[in-house]
């Protein structure tokens, strides 16, 4: 073992015999192999210690523990063989649980997964207050592996503990406590004396020594188990097809509660190894670890430099999205300097800003003093003068080349020789953005996705010209403002609207071939995304589409499809949901329904007049997304982003894209470049280029190299 390595965990034997031992890996003491390792050798040495009569388990630097390393998940994954992390938690739960020495764990901050399962373990808890609590194993496609599944009924009973494992939901300490999970609340400096003292109580007989896995006086009579368990089970029936391991999960926990905890641990064990190893945990593990690794670029945070602070944004425009970004950025403390050209145009913008706060409020995400505070961040103005000492500005006005020019032009006159010009544009060259100006080093694209305040990804554009420091800012206020920041290369669509593009043509194409758009939808919900591509565009705009789908054209001629249907719509007086008249009937409190009266509409945009082709759910599914996975390959191969995993992390992020499925790189992966080659060729012959496949489609499914594998290989 190396000096770092004993570093991570250390036990300190106070004069009353409690080995305190703590227990730190940053940023979030997560548990990985060495981590357990060494609490394992730790234990064994409390355990040994004549001078030892009680353990306390702490986390260091504030936090208890995030649970296991994921990236360990990633690894078992790799190698098939999780044995040898089912031996050493076995091993260490015994220690905790059994060992001769009793143990209390001294939480703050967070206790997750692996983290709550070892404290779960210990005889006491005691906690600070605000303290996060949870197992939310589920959303990684596996049941908690460590015993959570049989010690959390057994403190806080049954319905709480699977309503706590159903949703994946944390909880706080207060309610920790008044559940029983947790025995005592302490001030953060008294964590560990209060800690201590109880060890020592347990240790000396004053306060009795509870085993969590034998505890029943939480649980409750068979019958009543039995019918609590089969709500769940009906509620996770209708999940059944994306969560199946809702069910595995009922089954475990059912287990433990019929033959006893001992006999639940087994099947436990049995069951996470299972599934840990299926496609939807896989899935699951790639996108977590794909999502971090969007925090490394290489060139950019490798690059030696400090990110600079950015304290003050002032932010261009008004509407839709300039108010989701100004949204985003007072919610994370940012002072915002809003500007409109007039005051009408400004006060409809904040009181956009108002709603989408009280959004938050009505959702019991925020309270009304967060949004006083994030109001009081807030200021608006009707000119520049108040920009001289901006460190950011965002430009979020119409996509007008001219008038961004003319934006940017004004703006470097104004704003301080080091402040960041970004703009919010979905597609324009950032090159003729800055056109007019000296500060081509400077201008950069923030590309937030629409609401801006609720999607996470942030699309970053660099030109050739953006310097590495601005690069850097950006991607941390980024992170600031809570978004996922990925940095993406300047070209028309940039990188996730440019290998989306395919999806908001193929279904109309299919329409245009004659399938109906209602059933397009429903198979595309049943597929995993929120809503069918028909009733988004119904929701976003039909004119953004149709301006989108030129430039498209403009950039693409030789694979596009362009269908007139929005066009027509629009002439027959439907714009979509802002007037109440789409594809579907929009009325309040009650969900979107089809307007049957729309399929004329439709025939009459057709220009394919032909019988309508016959197609299964599954090859519609295919005929949307395979082209979309074959744009993406283009944009890997011409560089705009640096791995393809970057668009998993933008399909689930940006586009909704299931993140059971992995992301749509790794779903691909998962079929096999060679058959959607094959596909996209057959479909290519009866229908058009729209579908012709890319050439590194084609060499990857000839070689059989997975489409998420590095370029170089
Ligand atoms: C056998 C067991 O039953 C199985 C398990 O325990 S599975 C693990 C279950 N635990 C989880 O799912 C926890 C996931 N993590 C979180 O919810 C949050 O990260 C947190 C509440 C712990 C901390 O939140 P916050 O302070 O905002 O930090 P956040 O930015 O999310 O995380 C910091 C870094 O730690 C990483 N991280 C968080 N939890 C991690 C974990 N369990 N393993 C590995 N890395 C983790 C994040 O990816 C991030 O990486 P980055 O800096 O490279 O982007």
């Amino acid at each position: 073992m190396g000096e770092a390595a004993h570093q991570i965990v250390t036990m300190e034997v106070n004069a009353h015999g409690i080995a305190v031992i703590t227990f730190l890996n940053p940023p979030v003491n997560a548990l990985n192999m060495e981590a357990l390792e060494l609490l394992k050798g730790k234990y064994n040495e409390a355990m040994e210690r004549d001078d030892v009569k009680a353990i306390v388990l702490t986390g260091g630097g504030g936090k208890f523990s995030s649970g296991l390393d994921i990236s360990l998940m990633q690894i078992i994954q790799k190698t098939g063989d999780n044995s040898f992390l089912a031996e050493i938690c076995r091993d260490l739960n015994n220690l905790v649980e059994d060992g001769q020495k009793p143990s209390v764990a001294a939480i703050q901050g967070y206790a997750l997964g692996g983290g709550l399962e070892f404290a779960m373990g210990c005889s006491a808890r005691v906690a600070t207050s605000g303290t996060k609590l949870g197992l939310p194993e589920l959303t990684l496609g596996v049941i908690p592996g460590f015993g959570g599944t049989q010690r959390l009924p057994r403190l806080v009973g049954v319905s709480k503990a699977v309503e706590m494992l159903m949703t994946s939901r944390s909880i706080m300490s207060e309610e920790g406590k008044t559940l029983g999970l947790i025995d005592a609340i302490a001030s953060p400096e008294e964590l560990l004396e209060t800690s201590c003292n109880l060890a020592l109580n347990i240790a000396e007989n004053r306060k009795p020594r509870l085993y969590s896995l034998s505890r029943t006086d939480k649980l409750d009579s068979s019958s009543k188990t039995e019918e609590i368990l089969q709500g769940f089970r009906q509620q996770a029936e209708v999940t059944a097809l994306t969560m199946p391991h809702k069910l595995s999960c009922l089954d475990v926990i059912q287990e433990g509660l019929t033959s006893g905890g001992h006999s639940g641990i087994l099947k436990e064990g049995k069951v996470f190894k299972e599934l840990v190893l299926s496609t939807a945990a896989k899935a699951y593990v790639h996108v977590f670890c794909a999502q971090r690794a969007t925090s490394q670029v290489h060139g950019v945070t490798d690059a030696g430099l400090k990110p600079q602070a950015i304290e003050k944004v002032g932010v261009i425009g008004a509407g839709l999205m300039g108010s989701g970004i100004t949204t985003s950025l007072i919610l994370s403390n940012i002072n915002v300097i809003l500007k409109e050209v007039n005051s009408e145009y400004l006060q409809k913008g904040i009181q956009k800003i108002e709603a989408n706060l009280q959004a938050l409020v009505m959702k019991g995400k925020l309270d009304e003093n967060g949004v006083k505070r994030a109001l009081s961040n807030l200021r608006g103005v009707s000119d520049y003068s108040d920009f001289r000492d901006m460190d950011m500005v965002i430009e979020a006005v119409i996509e007008d080349l001219s008038l961004k020019q003319s934006i940017f032009e004004e703006i470097e006159k104004i704003c301080p020789p080091n402040c960041i010009l970004a703009s919010g544009t979905s597609g324009i060259d950032l090159n003729e953005i800055g056109k007019r100006t000296n500060a081509q080093d400077r201008i950069v694209g923030a590309h937030f996705f629409s609401p801006a305040h609720i999607m996470p990804l942030l699309e970053i554009v660099r030109t050739e010209k953006t310097c590495t420091q601005v690069l850097l800012d950006v991607m941390t206020i980024g992170k600031t403002i809570k978004k996922v920041p990925l940095i993406v290369g300047n070209a028309p669509g940039f990188a996730v609207n440019r290998t989306f593009f395919p999806y908001f043509q193929g279904p109309y194409l299919l329409a245009d071939l004659g399938v109906d758009i209602f059933r397009i939808d429903r198979v595309i919900c049943a597929f995993g995304l929120a809503m069918g591509p028909f009733q988004l565009h119904d929701v976003t705009s039909y004119n953004l589409a149709i301006t989108f789908a030129k430039e498209m054209a403009e950039a693409f001629p030789g694979r596009t499809f362009q269908s007139p249907l929005h066009q027509l719509m629009l002439q027959h007086g439907r714009q979509g949901k802002s007037n109440g008249k789409g594809y579907y009937i929009f009325e309040k409190g009650s969900k979107p329904k089809p307007d049957y009266s729309v399929l004329p509409i439709v025939e009459e945009s057709r220009i394919n007049k032909g019988k309508p082709i016959s197609v299964s759910d599954q090859e519609i599914v295919e005929m949307i997304f395979f082209p979309v996975v074959n744009e993406a390959c283009r944009v890997i191969e011409e560089g705009l982003i640096s791995q393809a995993s970057e668009l998993d992390v933008a399909s689930i992020l940006g586009m909704n894209f299931p993140s059971r499925l992995g992301g749509i790189m790794f779903w691909a992966d998962t079929i096999g470049a060679k058959y959607i080659y094959n596909s996209l060729s057959k479909w290519s012959d009866l229908y058009g280029p729209f579908f012709t496949p890319s050439k590194y489609l084609e060499e990857r499914g000839m070689k059989g190299i997975p489409l998420g594998a590095p370029v170089e290989a």
